[in-house]
């Protein structure tokens, strides 16, 4: 805000009381959809999630969870977890990295910074070297940007440039990287025919190869390294077209999980290593799962695997990825500014809170949760519990997860009566839908509905309040549809397993012993999307929101 008359202080709300222990879920990719078979939310056992929907209409409600909702381009795209927990931590829409890379782009900004700059020195001697997701999911990173950089880059003075492709399969159907090879190869052939020195030099599913978070398993960022930085890898190949196609000829292997590859020249030898002298940039947008690899190019002093060669470069990201690390410290586009958020303000407000996840989720009810920022805000009233994740696994094979452990957590938490808030995130409807296993997916929604069971039942016991909700969806359609809304199949007749998220609203329910009986939501708030919920929540713990906040969802009625 930076007035002069800026306070944390939030007044008191005169109708809703102070004091309830609030149990707040975010159930990772569960969104509403029509019933049918490939609705696993529908198909599994949910008694608890659906006892919340029919069982008090004035308090369970549908809130938008995707495009401009939660500050994404266009109503086409799907919402994702930095982008949903972001908003439900914020309580006011930003605009989110794909939006403002787009805009950079289209303003040609994104040449003008600091950032570019810093890059630009190594084009006479060095190489360029892009390091990203290559597809057009608009969650981590997407195609057409990276098509409008490598013309921008090649007419400010890069000569020679090296594209590392990870390939998605995950927020796009399975078997679509063939495709987005042979686009990018089109590309830089195109380049070459200008004179630029432009090939794809390595690449690997991105489960497999750099991209991991949250630091599960840092195997991952060193199989990406061998083959960016060092130009080694267990496959050679001559294209990257060629590369997938046989990769995947492994009925092991998907585009999520492809062995990391490098390309050789005729040879034998890796066409693009990273060495002294290059620039280097990582053209992924959302921050959670380029930290690791951020941390790996820029720190001088890295020690959690042998970098083998630290090669002296110039490295920016698409964006500053983690602002409370300040990494990296070069980047092209600025991040949204997220401040303010609720999380900030309920601690400032005395609000004592308690946040948990498994690994792979850690980050979105903590970092993601407070503006993209990790750590306390205050550690004497924030206790932050990361439950270790299953690692090197896909998570169809223990589709409960660590679910039971969260619930239990989260109970003991709220029975200690130490918290006011008692925040977590269950994966299980996200991270197994990921798999595209539908009968894995249908037993990981019963698992998270166990899980709110538990967490209700604790609510239940110290009279509090339970708000429980979602981050976007995913495991309640697992079938890619045609415009009106038939399931599509491939060319053997088989249906076209729809691994990433949805365009579908999700649910938000509350309720509890501590919740007085005319509290229920309002009827003039019906485009609410994620972002209305942070203010509904600080009502709930006795606060008005401040003023710029998106609208609170709940009303008081005399009864
Ligand atoms: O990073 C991922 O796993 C997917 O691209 C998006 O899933 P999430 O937004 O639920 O994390
Ligand atoms: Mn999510
Ligand atoms: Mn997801």
């Amino acid at each position: 805000m930076g007035t002069s008359g800026f306070s944390w202080k939030l007044e008191d709300h005169p109708k809703f009381p102070k004091g309830k222990t609030i149990g707040l879920v975010v159930l990772d990719g569960w969104g509403e959809a029509n019933p049918d078979k490939y609705n696993c939310i529908h198909v599994a056992e949910t008694p608890t999630m659906d006892s919340l929907k029919t069982g008090a209409p004035d308090r369970w409600r549908l809130v938008r969870a995707h495009g401009k909702a939660v500050g994404l381009p266009t109503e086409d795209d799907m919402g994702n977890s930095e982008v949903g927990h972001n908003a439900l931590g914020a309580g006011r829409i930003f605009a989110q990295g794909a939006k403002l890379v787009d805009l950079a782009l289209a303003s040609g900004k994104i040449y003008e910074g600091e950032g570019f700059e810093y890059i630009k020195e190594c084009f006479d001697a060095g190489t360029l070297h892009l390091i990203g997701l290559l597809s057009d999911g608009g969650v981590h990173s997407r195609l057409d940007q990276l098509q409008l950089l490598l013309k921008g880059v090649s007419e400010r003075g890069a000569k020679r440039i090296r594209v590392h492709v990870l390939t998605d399969g995950r927020d796009v159907l399975d078997g679509s990287s063939v495709g987005f090879v042979e686009t990018l190869e089109n590309d830089l052939a195109n380049l070459r025919a200008k004179g630029v020195d432009a090939q794809i030099a390595s690449g690997g599913g991105r489960m497999y190869v750099t991209m991991d978070r949250y630091e599960n398993d840092w195997g991952v960022v060193k199989r990406g390294w061998d083959a960016q930085v060092l130009g080694e890898a267990p496959y050679k190949f001559r294209n990257a077209v060629e590369a997938v196609k046989k990769l995947r000829e492994d009925p092991k292997n998907n585009d999520q999980y492809l062995p990391p590859f490098v390309i050789v020249d005729e040879g034998g030898k890796a066409v693009g290593p990273i060495v002294d002298g290059d620039a280097v940039v990582t053209f992924n947008f959302r921050a959670d799962r380029m930290v690791m690899i951020a941390k790996a190019l820029e720190y001088e002093n890295f020690d959690i695997f042998d970098r083998v060669r630290f090669p002296k470069i110039r490295y920016a990201g698409m964006l500053q990825y983690d602002g409370e690390l300040k990494l990296p410290s070069k980047y092209l586009v600025s991040p949204p500014e997220i401040d303010r958020t609720s999380g900030e303000y309920l601690v400032h407000n005395g609000v004592r809170t308690f946040a948990c996840s498994e690994t792979v989720k850690f980050g979105h009810v903590t970092f993601f949760w407070n503006g993209n920022r990790s750590g306390y805000f205050n550690s004497s009233l924030e206790e932050y519990v990361e439950i270790p994740s299953d690692s090197g696994i896909t998570f169809n094979v223990e589709p409960k997860m660590k679910a039971l452990e969260i619930a239990e957590k989260a109970r003991d938490a709220i029975l200690s009566r130490k918290f006011d808030q008692v925040r977590v995130n269950l994966p299980n409807g996200d991270m197994v839908g990921h798999t595209g296993d539908i009968n894995a997916t249908v037993v990981a929604c019963k698992a998270a509905d166990e899980a709110v069971k538990i967490i209700l039942d604790a609510i239940e016991q110290v009279g509090g309040i339970y708000v429980v909700t979602a981050d976007h969806g995913n495991a309640e359609d697992m079938v890619k549809r045609n415009k009106s809304g038939q399931p599509l199949l491939d060319k053997n007749g088989n249906i076209q397993v729809l691994t990433s998220h949805t365009l579908q609203p999700v649910p938000i329910a509350i309720g509890g012993p501590g919740l007085a009986p005319g509290v229920r939501f309002r009827k003039d708030v019906p485009d609410g999307g994620l972002a209305n919920v942070a203010a509904t929540v600080m009502n709930l713990h006795g606060f008005v929101a401040p003023s710029d906040y998106e609208a609170t969802l709940i009303e008081v009625v005399d009864n």
